[in-house]
């Protein structure tokens, strides 16, 4: 069901006037890869893009709120929580390649787990943005390797490192909803990149259990996540429980 054009940010159904000569569930039709801006009602993306922002904001001020140990705690339980995951649905996903991401703005570190990880025979990855506006895409990583300032000064892979594929996918969310969406900060990088990968890589959205949204108000372009994982475990798995 086609239902993201039926949501108002500002509450209530959409009124009818406002529903979209042609509907957004077209949009496939028209773009190859599933995104045509066009066949969103402008009103209503510049709503949800306004009331984004705003939660964006609200979310990153919380998350900066955590003290250092709460911090802590947080990634060793999300750490624990993935690491049972992985073992579960991948075997423990040796032999596989995971990209990961390296910890700002207060997200959770998970860079142990990542050097643990690839002791035990997983490829590790992490995103670079090579071009701005497009999709992300992944280099090898291995633990004490001399890292550059990517795009937002965040470290990655030296030009050289490896250009890979992931087949496992970590996203880092700013927030989320119980039906897999994420919010990110703003930049559409995951979505142009799940939407840019064939096959898709299995995706995890890592954040935060206080960064639950109601919902995300999903757009066209919008791509929903595999799973949702925060400290307090699985939040959402697409292939059920
Ligand atoms: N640790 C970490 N690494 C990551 C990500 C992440 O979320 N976390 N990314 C996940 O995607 C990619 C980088 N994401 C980025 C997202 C936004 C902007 C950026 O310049 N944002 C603009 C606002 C854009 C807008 O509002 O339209 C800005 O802040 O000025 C840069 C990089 C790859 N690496
Ligand atoms: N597949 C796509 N093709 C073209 N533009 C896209 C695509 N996906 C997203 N965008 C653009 O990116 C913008 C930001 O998207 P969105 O609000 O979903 O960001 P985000 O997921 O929070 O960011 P990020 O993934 O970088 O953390 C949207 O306004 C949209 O126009």
């Amino acid at each position: 069901m086609c239902y993201f054009h039926s949501l108002n940010p500002l509450g209530g159904p959409m009124p009818e006037g406002r529903l979209l000569a042609s509907s957004p569930c077209l949009a496939g039709e028209i773009a190859p890869n599933g995104f045509d801006p066009l066949a969103v009602d402008p009103e209503q993306a510049r709503d949800v893009a306004r009331w984004r922002r705003a939660e964006r904001v609200r979310l990153r001020v919380a998350r900066d709120a955590l003290s250092v140990a709460d911090r802590q705690a947080v990634g060793v339980a999300l750490s624990a929580h993935l690491r049972h995951l992985l073992a579960q649905q991948f075997s423990g996903a040796a032999g596989l390649t995971l990209s990961a991401y390296w910890p700002i703005k207060g997200e959770p570190d998970l860079r142990d787990l990542m050097a643990d990880l690839h002791g035990r025979g997983v490829t590790l990855a992490l995103p670079v943005v090579a071009v701005k506006a497009a999709p992300l895409v992944f280099r090898r990583w291995m633990p004490g390797m001399a890292m550059v300032r990517g795009d937002w000064n965040i470290p990655v892979p030296p030009p050289d490192a490896e250009p890979l594929t992931p087949d496992i996918a970590l996203a880092p969310l700013v927030g989320w909803d119980r039906v897999g969406f994420r919010l990110g900060y703003g930049g559409g990088y995951f979505d142009r990149t799940l939407a840019a990968l064939s096959p898709r890589p299995f995706t995890i959205g890592i954040g935060l259990q206080s960064a639950r949204l109601a919902t995300i108000f999903p757009q066209p372009h919008d791509i929903a996540l595999d799973v949702i994982l925060t400290e307090a475990g699985v939040q959402f798995h697409r292939e059920g429980p």
